[in-house]
């Protein structure tokens, strides 16, 4: 499989704080990769450098072979990265329809596909589409925050913890729209929930204070409680 995202020796820095200290990762094309790791282990920090938000100090980026390191985050997102944070990113008084056309990059017919392939995909969505993103739960609303990463042709989506503070049942709704996604679109995931972890993920790397220690297949990791409990705390 054709390598699309690879970090070598990331290391990066918040004020005088080195968050990251040499996070090598790498992601191919088709992939479903899962980012796990304690509170505080650097997953979300991880995304951050990555998208350019956080500074690198040392390391390699390189999306489809070409290094993103130094670039602003609005060009980092133009080669084609999809981000959906952890904190949603979505505008409370705007409508839903209207979040979405405002993620749209172009608003041409290949975009108004994605967008009703996001709107099947959440038909909560649909149903609320005139609707003040403000009135949306919890679960609408991360529904919301990935259908606009979705709008655009990305080659990879990052999301960060999408399960933090929703309800079991809906974890599960949001697991079946992921594996939907993940036939479409490379996907790297951040996931603290194994479970939703393991529902998606195919291969995994594990973070531990800013360093990757850990990776494989998925599956291995599932059998493997001495692992789990080492650095999940499972
Ligand atoms: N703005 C900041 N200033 C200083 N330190 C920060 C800042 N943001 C994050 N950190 C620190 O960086 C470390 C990694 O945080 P990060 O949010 O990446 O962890 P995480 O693995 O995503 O965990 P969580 O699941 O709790 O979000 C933590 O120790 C955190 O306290």
């Amino acid at each position: 499989m054709k390598s699309l995202l690879k970090t070598e020796d990331l290391v990066s820095y918040i004020g005088p704080y080195t968050i990251l200290q040499g996070v090598s990762l790498e992601v191919s094309q088709g992939e479903a990769v899962v980012i796990l790791g304690r509170n505080g282990a650097g997953k979300t920090t991880f995304l951050k450098t990555v998208m350019g938000l956080v500074q690198t100090r040392s390391g390699t980026i390189e999306l489809d072979g070409k290094n993103l390191v130094g670039m602003p985050t609005y060009e980092i997102q133009k080669q084609g990265i999809g981000y959906v944070p952890e904190d949603y990113g979505i505008f409370d008084l705007l409508t839903i329809e209207e979040n979405l056309r405002l993620a749209m990059w172009k608003e041409d017919a290949d975009t108004f596909a994605r967008r009703d392939y996001v709107l099947d995909l959440f038909p909560d969505l649909k149903i609320a589409y005139k609707r003040l993103a403000k009135t949306l739960s919890g679960g609408q609303r991360q529904m919301l925050s990935i259908g606009r990463a979705l709008v655009n042709k990305n080659k990879i989506l990052f999301i960060d913890e999408p399960s933090k503070g929703l309800a079991p049942v809906v974890i599960e709704r949001l697991a079946m729209a992921l594996n939907d996604i993940k036939k479409e679109t490379t996907v790297l995931l951040v996931e603290q929930n194994f479970a939703l972890a393991c529902a998606v993920g195919e291969r995994y790397y594990i973070i531990n204070e800013g360093k990757t220690v850990e990776n494989g297949k998925v599956s291995d990791l599932i059998k493997d409680k001495e692992l789990q409990a080492k650095h999940l705390g499972i």
